[in-house]
């Protein structure tokens, strides 16, 4: 049959045909998800991502989805007149800001994905890090060079947590093939007082991905990958190139806390970190079941 005499049938179904050695690859491995809270923002998006994550779930794959909300935890703030700064892609975060961080992320957030996922045919489970001692975090440090005097200074900021310890025994237990759900995790831990903290979605997804020996960590953002001073897409990066990346100033904002979270899950024996595109329609299926991929790999 030459191509002219193909119909869009016969197309879907060598697409299909040609995703077996990928459907093969991935059976029955974990693939830990961050959905991003600008990868969130429109409707159809969100429903054809919940989708996709379904059909992995009947493709033999173990999705687990972390995700974030820091546009919707701004909106919220904006609202309230509480006033948010970052300090290297991270959110300063004070007893009022605490508040409303776990409000959104815990409540509408979570819950709207676990709907969609749940419309969609699958069975979602809503989490937080603070259920079933899932991440235990210590209080984040960052330190800044004060330019006059070169002295390290420490910066505060605030209820920040830092993944110290993750407990997968829940994950393990909702994904057992006995019952096929698929975990929806709001980055919200907890230290050893049993207090709050905000924890960097990706952050999050690197220390669940890295916990449960993940064979791949997808990080969905709004940007089509990493990229150069050109705005060119890189295709790939080595672990030892991020300092420079950083030093740079080529990677900036909420990429730093993403690119240190890929690389750290590869070096924790992740099989490798993909930063792509969530505003691309079937970015996970193209990513996970195609021969091109998509993004910027960290390996
Ligand atoms: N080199 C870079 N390549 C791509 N995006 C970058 C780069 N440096 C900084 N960024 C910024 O990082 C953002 C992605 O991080 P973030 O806003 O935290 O996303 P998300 O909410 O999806 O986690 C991009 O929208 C872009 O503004
Ligand atoms: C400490 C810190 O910065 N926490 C983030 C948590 C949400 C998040 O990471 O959301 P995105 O993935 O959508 O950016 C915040 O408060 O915005």
């Amino acid at each position: 049959m030459n191509d002219e005499t193909k119909t869009p049938a016969h197309y879907a179904a060598s697409t299909l045909s040609e995703a077996l050695p990928f459907i093969q690859r991935y059976d029955r491995q974990t693939v830990v998800i961050k959905y991003g809270g600008h990868a969130m923002v429109d409707e159809a998006l969100s429903e054809a991502f919940a989708r996709d994550v379904v059909l992995l779930k009947h493709l033999g794959v173990n999705p687990v989805i972390v995700h974030g909300g820091g546009p919707q935890i701004a909106s919220l703030l904006e609202r309230l007149g509480i006033k948010s700064e970052f300090r290297d892609g991270l959110r300063v975060t004070d007893d009022a800001t605490m508040e409303v961080v776990e409000m959104v992320l815990s409540g509408p957030i979570n819950k709207s994905i676990v709907r969609a996922i749940n419309k969609a045919g699958g069975k979602a489970v809503g989490l937080s890090g603070s259920d079933a001692d899932l991440m235990k975090v210590r209080r984040a440090s960052r330190t800044k060079k004060d330019p006059d005097s070169q002295v390290e200074q420490l910066i505060d900021l605030g209820f920040v947590g830092e993944p110290e310890r993750v407990d997968v025994s829940v994950l393990k237990l909702l994904t057992d093939y006995d019952y096929d759900f698929i975990p929806v995790i709001a980055p919200v831990g907890f230290d050893g007082e049993g207090k709050r903290y905000n924890v960097n979605a990706d952050t999050a997804a690197g220390a669940i991905a890295s916990a449960l020996g993940a064979s791949r960590l997808l990080l969905l953002t709004d940007v089509a990958g990493v990229l150069d001073k050109d705005k060119q897409l890189i295709r790939e990066i080595r672990a030892d190139d991020l300092d420079g990346l950083i030093a740079d100033g080529t990677v900036s904002g909420g990429m730093i806390p993403k690119l240190e979270t890929a690389t750290n899950a590869v070096k924790n024996g992740v099989g490798g970190a993909v930063i792509l595109d969530g505003r691309a329609k079937h970015a996970l299926l193209m990513e996970l079941f195609t021969e091109h991929g998509a993004g910027t790999i960290v390996l």
